[in-house]
C-alpha cells in the first residue's frame, strides 16, 4: 500500500516537472484522487516540494516496513528450524527400540540435517508465495482503481500465464519427491562408511562400496541439476511473458479505447509491479513445490515416530528396593518366539549369570528387564509395580549397560566415563575411582594425554579390550542400581579378563547385576545362573545345581574345559 501510494505521486510529479497545474493531475488518477484529497484534508499543499517530500517519505515508510518485515522473519525462520529440530528429537528419544530396530539411518540423519533445511526453505516459500499473491492482489485493486479496462486485460493475461507454467509444477513435485528418497539413501551409505570404515578398508571393499556411494552422489546431482532446469525454464519464461501481456495492453489501450498517456503510465506502474509480484508468487510457489517432496517425507517422518512412540507409565521410580519379577515372559520377535514361560525374581543384590549358545535369547532377555522390548502387563514387575505403570526414563536411569558392542564416544576418557560432567577435582577423583575398579586406570596412565586423551571415532584409538574396560568405568562412574554386563570380557586377554573378574566380583552384592558371558568362568560364581536353550526351554540354578541338573549345562562345562 505505501509503495502504491508512493507511486500514485508520479502523476501530480509529472504535471508539475511538466508546468501543468497540479491540481489537474487529480483528473488522471481515476478513483485514486483520493490521494490528493486526503494530502489536502491534512493540510498539505500540493508542490512539487511537498510531493517529493511525501513520496520520500512513503518510500521510506516502506523501507522501514521492509526491514522490519524480512528481520522478522529471519528469527521466525530461525525459531522454526530450531523448533523441528528439537521436536524431532524429543520424538527420537521416546521412540521405541523396536521401531528404531527397523528404522532407515540415512533417513533419520538426513531428516535431521539436509531436509530441515529444505522444510525450512518450503514453508518459507509457501508463505513468500501468499505475501507475493497478496500485493499482487493489491496493485491490481489499485490499477483497477486507475484504470479498470487496462487492469481487467492484464490480469486475464496473469491468468493464462499460469497455465503455461502449470506443467513445470507437476514435474518439479515428482522430481522433489525422488531427490528426497535418494538423500536419504546417500546419507544411509555416508553413515555405513564412516561406522564400517576399519573393515571396509581393510578388506578394500571400500572400492565397490564407493562405487554405490558415487552413484548416489550422481543421482542425486542429477535430480537437482533436472529442478534447476526446471526453475531455470520458469524464471527465462517469467520476463518475457510479463511484457508481452503489459505490450499486448498497452497496443489495445491505445488503439481501440484511446486513453490518456498519464493514466495508462500510472496503470503500467501499477501492473508492472503486479505481474512483477505474479512473477515472484510464480517463483517463490516453483520452488516451494521443489521442496514439497522434503515437507511430505518430514510429516511422514514425523508420523512415523509418533506412531513409533512408546508406551509409558506414570508411577517415577528412585531406585531398586526389593526385586525383579519375571511373571511368566514369553517374547517373541514377529512369529519368532525367543523366550516361553519364563519367570524369575531377581532379587535387589543379586549377581545372576546367563548363558546360552548364541541366538538362544540372552540379549533379548535383558533388553526386556531394561523395558527395551515391551511385553504384556504383569510380565516384568519391577518392586511390585508393573513395568508398563513405570515412567521408563526413571527406572532406566538406575540401569548400567555395557552393551556387546561397547559404546565409546568421540571424546576425551575422561568425557567419556563421566559422560561430560563438568570436569573438578570431584569430577576426577570419582573418574580415577571408576578406571580403577574397570581395571583401566593402568593403561590410561601411559596414554600421551592420560584422561584427557581423545579416543576417535567409536573409540578407534583403543584396543577391544581398552574399549570394554572405558564403558565399564562408564557405568560405575554413574552409580546405577542394576548393571547389565553383555558379554563384557569378551574382548579381554586372559589376564585382564582374571583382574576385571575380580574386580566385577568386588562389586557383588553392591549391584543387581545380570552377566551374560560365554565364558562360563566369569559367572562361575553367581547367585543363580540362567541357561537358556533352544525354543525358549531354559534352566534356573547355582553352578554346582545346573551341573547337577542339566546334562546340556554339563556338556557346555565340558566342551569348555577342554579349550
Ligand atoms: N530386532 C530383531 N528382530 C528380529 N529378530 C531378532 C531381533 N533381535 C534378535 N532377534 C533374534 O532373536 C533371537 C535371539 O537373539 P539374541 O540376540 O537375544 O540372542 P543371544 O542369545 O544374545 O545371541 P548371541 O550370544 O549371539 O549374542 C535370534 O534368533 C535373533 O536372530
Amino acid at each position: 500500500m505505501l509503495d502504491g501510494i508512493g507511486l500514485t505521486m508520479f502523476l501530480p510529479l509529472i504535471r508539475a516537472v511538466d508546468g501543468g497545474q497540479i491540481a489537474l493531475a487529480a483528473e488522471d488518477m481515476g478513483k485514486l484522487s483520493f490521494v490528493l484529497d486526503g494530502i489536502h484534508a491534512v493540510g498539505i499543499e500540493v508542490t512539487l516540494e511537498s510531493i517529493l517530500i511525501l513520496m520520500l517519505f512513503f518510500f521510506t515508510l516502506k523501507g522501514v516496513a521492509r526491514f522490519v518485515t524480512q528481520y522478522y522473519q529471519v528469527m521466525l525462520r530461525q525459531r522454526f528450524a530450531n523448533k523441528l529440530r528439537l521436536q524431532g528429537i524429543a520424538m527420537l528419544g521416546n521412540y521405541k527400540y523396536t521401531a528404531f530396530a527397523e528404522a532407515d539411518s540415512g533417513r533419520i540423519q538426513n531428516s535431521f540435517s539436509g531436509e530441515i533445511g529444505r522444510v525450512t526453505n518450503g514453508y518459507l516459500n509457501y508463505f513468500r508465495t501468499i505475501e507475493y499473491s497478496v500485493v499482487l492482489f493489491v496493485y491490481i485493486i489499485l490499477a483497477g482503481l486507475a484504470n479498470p479496462k487496462f487492469a481487467l486485460i492484464v490480469a486475464a493475461g496473469g491468468l493464462l500465464t499460469n497455465l503455461v507454467f502449470n506443467q513445470v509444477y507437476s514435474r518439479t513435485k515428482v522430481v522433489s519427491k525422488r531427490l528426497t528418497t535418494e538423500s536419504h539413501r546417500f546419507q544411509g551409505f555416508l553413515i555405513q562408511t564412516v561406522t564400517s570404515f576399519k573393515y571396509l578398508k581393510a578388506t578394500d571393499l571400500i572400492r565397490r562400496y564407493q562405487e554405490k556411494v558415487a552413484k548416489s552422489i550422481v543421482t542425486v546431482e542429477l535430480y537437482q541439476r533436472k529442478l534447476g532446469f526446471l526453475s531455470s525454464v520458469s524464471t527465462a519464461l517469467r520476463e518475457p511473458l510479463v511484457v508481452f501481456i503489459v505490450v499486448v495492453a498497452i497496443f489495445v489501450q491505445v488503439s481501440y479505447f484511446g486513453q490518456s498517456i498519464g493514466l495508462i503510465i500510472l496503470s503500467l506502474l501499477f501492473l508492472y509491479r503486479a505481474l512483477t509480484s505474479l512473477a515472484a508468487a510464480q517463483a517463490t510457489y516453483n520452488s516451494f513445490l521443489s521442496q514439497t517432496g522434503s515437507l511430505d517425507d518430514a510429516e511422514c517422518f514425523q508420523e512415523e515416530l509418533s506412531a513409533g512412540r512408546e508406551r509409558d507409565g506414570q508411577i517415577g521410580f528412585s531406585g531398586l528396593k526389593e526385586n525383579i519379577d519375571l511373571n511368566q515372559l514369553s517374547y517373541a520377535h514377529g512369529s519368532d518366539a525367543v523366550l516361553q514361560d519364563f519367570s524369575l525374581r531377581i532379587h535387589k543384590n543379586q549377581t545372576i549369570g546367563i548363558v546360552g549358545a548364541s541366538g538362544t535369547g540372552k540379549t533379548t532377555l535383558v533388553n526386556v528387564i531394561c523395558g527395551l522390548l515391551e511385553t504384556e502387563r504383569g510380565m516384568l514387575v519391577i518392586d511390585g509395580i508393573d513395568s508398563c505403570d513405570l515412567k521408563l526414563n526413571e527406572y532406566r536411569s538406575t540401569i548400567g549397560y555395557v552393551t556387546q558392542e561397547p559404546q565409546i564416544f568421540a571424546d576425551t576418557i575422561h568425557n567419556n566415563v563421566s559422560f561430560w560432567d563438568p570436569e573438578s577435582t570431584r569430577s576426577r577423583e570419582k573418574v580415577e575411582k571408576a578406571l580403577a575398579l574397570a581395571h583401566a586406570a593402568e593403561f590410561v596412565r601411559q596414554l600421551p594425554q592420560g584422561m584427557n586423551t581423545i579416543v576417535g571415532i567409536n573409540g578407534l584409538n583403543l584396543s577391544g579390550g581398552q574399549r570394554q574396560r572405558i564403558s565399564i568405568a562408564r557405568e560405575l562412574y554413574r552409580e546405577v542400581d542394576i548393571l547389565i554386563l553383555d558379554e563384557a570380557t569378551s574382548a579381554l586377554d586372559s589376564q585382564a579378563e582374571v583382574s576385571i573378574q575380580k574386580n566385577i566380583e568386588s562389586l557383588k552384592g553392591q549391584y543387581t547385576m545380570l552377566v551374560i558371558a560365554h565364558r562360563l568362568s566369569t559367572i562361575r560364581e553367581a547367585d543363580a545362573i540362567i541357561h537358556l536353550r533352544d525354543e525358549g526351554r531354559y534352566d534356573i540354578g547355582t553352578f554346582d545345581e545346573l551341573i547337577e541338573r542339566s546334562a546340556s549345562f554339563r556338556e557346555t562345562v565340558a566342551l569348555q574345559a577342554i579349550a
